[in-house]
């Protein structure tokens, strides 16, 4: 697997906030097709890193190339084009519109972007409610949901757009066991079609879904692997999942 191209890739990326170094030279390829899990500390950069990919957020140095192509410039709107979609942490979500509405918002942004006019928006718009399970909610004020469903609408936006790397910042949050059950046999079911990127501090998430993991410490990365090889890592033990884990 190691030779094959990646298809993200940073080197040496950097953000900083005044003298505060949040992603500090982080060298990092995500192969087509897996899952990635980015775990760390609270304020390890996690959140910074994948906005950093995703364009919220400018690059202080490096670079983030996307099936080769240099994107570290790019846009946010045309990194989505590209296929990089990224929920973030419920901003995206019209509080006064439905469910629907706001899922619909997404598919007919991804019919303008593909020129695939003569699609059915509303058939694609309730295959993404029901893949995330909230058919039963379609017709609801987004704003109206608990805090794990509004997240789960953000998904189904972002499912929407039908992307090659989907980014989901601790999408389980605020769900039951049972939905996050429900929701990491969503995650196996996208991961058919799409690269995944996944911040997640449940641990039994991460190490269910993850092919590999990326751990983050002060903005610098610490450590991959396998979910075995980052539990049996004595660096990261330390760092964050604490010795007894
Ligand atoms: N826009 C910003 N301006 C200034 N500092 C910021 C900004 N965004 C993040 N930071 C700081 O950068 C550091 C990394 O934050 P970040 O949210 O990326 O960490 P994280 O690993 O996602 O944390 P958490 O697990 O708590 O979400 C933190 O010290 C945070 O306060």
């Amino acid at each position: 697997m190691a030779d094959v191209a990646p298809i993200l890739e940073t080197q040496g990326l950097k953000c900083h906030f005044g003298g505060l170094k949040a992603v500090d030279g982080i060298d990092f390829r995500l192969r087509e097709g897996e899952i990635r899990a980015i775990i760390g500390p609270n304020g390890a950069g996690k959140t910074t890193f994948v906005s950093l990919l995703s364009g919220r957020t400018p690059v202080t140095s490096g670079t983030i190339r996307f099936r080769g192509e240099d994107i570290t410039r790019m846009p946010a709107f045309k990194r989505v084009r590209h296929g990089i979609a990224y929920t973030f942490q419920i901003t995206n979500i019209y509080q006064k519109l439905t469910v629907a509405e706001n899922v619909r918002i997404a598919v007919l942004g991804r019919m303008q972007r593909d020129g695939s006019a003569d699609l059915d928006d509303r058939r694609e718009t309730a295959e993404a409610l029901r893949a995330v399970g909230l058919s039963d909610r379609a017709q609801e004020k987004a704003g109206e949901l608990a805090y794990g469903h509004q997240r789960l609408v953000e998904v189904a936006m972002g499912l929407a757009l039908r992307p090659s790397v989907l980014i989901l910042d601790e999408p389980t949050q605020g769900l039951s066991d049972s939905e996050i059950e429900d929701f990491c046999a969503l995650v196996r079911e996208i991961a058919r079609t799409a690269t995944i990127l996944l911040i997640e501090h449940n641990m039994d998430v991460v190490m269910q879904l993850a092919d590999r993991i990326t751990v983050l410490n002060r903005g610098k990365l610490l450590a991959e692997g396998t979910p075995a090889e980052i539990r049996a890592n004595a660096e990261v033990q330390a760092a964050y999942l604490g010795t007894g884990a």
